[in-house]
């Protein structure tokens, strides 16, 4: 993992404290107040901008996108394709997040249509992750349904067909980009428990990548890395899910740059079982 060994979490931290990034996000009616909340918290500045008619032309300001389709309508899937390609004529770096993907036609569409415009991070859970492979998975909504350790194989699989870095959420993460891997240690059995934390960690992808656009495996270990710690710190005076929430923003306010580091593990690279392209028709 060289570009680990020079770009550590701490320091992809320390960027973002420094430079507040401003990241685009389109997300859903659900998450956009918990995503802006959970950006402001790492320092970043987030900006909920989904009009066809503007999103593109913001993208060339902010130092990257975010999208997330979670409560999709067919307005929003214009104001998506018009930010992405805003994003990509001004070189900015997009994450998508594939909520649900397989659970409709609308959806499966949709994401086959966002996948075609080459995202450069694809952040989902397990379920979503082993779906966007063209295998079938055990979620049947929003939540993941599978272990990290069944998706590990499906994210080298989308990596290398896709070009982009995967990162797989649940109990240990783990990040691909079809060459490099490392799973991130931490967390909580709260986290999955309050809804809209993996699309604030969609978000915050979109503020490490801002910051890093040149290494964007190691932007997105360091996202992950900061939920990670922050999850684990939040939990341990929680006494369940609404306490969880308010003391998760606050760890990521108050997180130490360094105890992300120690959150991450470095995996060989290994070949994926067989090389596919993504079946979503
Ligand atoms: N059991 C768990 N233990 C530790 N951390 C967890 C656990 N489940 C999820 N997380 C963490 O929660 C965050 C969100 O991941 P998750 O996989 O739940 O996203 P998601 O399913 O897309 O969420 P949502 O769609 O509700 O926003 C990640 O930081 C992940 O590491
Ligand atoms: C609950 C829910 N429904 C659609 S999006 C969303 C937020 C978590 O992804
Ligand atoms: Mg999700």
């Amino acid at each position: 993992m060289t570009a680990l060994s020079v770009t550590v979490p701490s320091a992809l931290l320390a960027r973002v404290h420094a430079d507040a990034p401003l990241v685009q996000c389109i997300t859903n009616y659900v998450a956009m107040n918990i995503v802006a909340n959970a950006l402001l918290a790492i320092g970043a500045s987030p900006a909920m901008v989904h009009a066809e008619e503007e999103a593109g032309e913001f993208a060339a300001i902010a130092g990257a996108l975010t999208v997330n389709i979670g409560t999709l309508s067919p307005v929003w899937v214009s104001g998506m394709k018009a930010a992405v390609a805003g994003a990509k004529t001004a070189g900015k770096p997009w994450v998508l997040d594939p909520v649900a993907h397989f659970a409709t036609g609308f959806r499966r569409k949709t994401v086959a249509e966002l996948l075609a415009l080459r995202p450069t991070v694809i952040r989902g859970n397990a379920s979503e992750i082993i779906t966007l492979a063209g295998e079938k998975g055990a979620g049947r909504g929003i939540d993941s349904g599978d272990p990290v350790e069944l998706a590990e194989d499906a994210a080298r699989r989308v990596a290398i067909s896709q070009g982009a870095v995967v990162a797989v959420t649940g109990k240990t993460d783990f990040v691909t980009d079809g060459a490099q891997a490392a799973r991130i240690v931490g967390g909580s059995d709260l986290m999955p428990r309050v809804t809209a934390l993996g699309c604030s960690l969609t978000g915050a992808v979109g503020a490490f990548l801002a910051v890093a656009p040149d290494v964007p495996f190691a932007a997105t270990v360091a996202a992950l890395a900061a939920f990670a710690e922050a999850g684990e710190t939040a939990a341990s005076g929680a006494g369940g899910p609404g306490s969880f929430a308010v003391a998760f923003l606050d760890a990521l306010y108050n997180l130490d740059g360094h105890a992300l580091d120690a959150r991450v593990e470095a995996q060989p690279a290994s070949a994926p079982s067989s090389l596919s392209a993504p079946s979503l028709a």
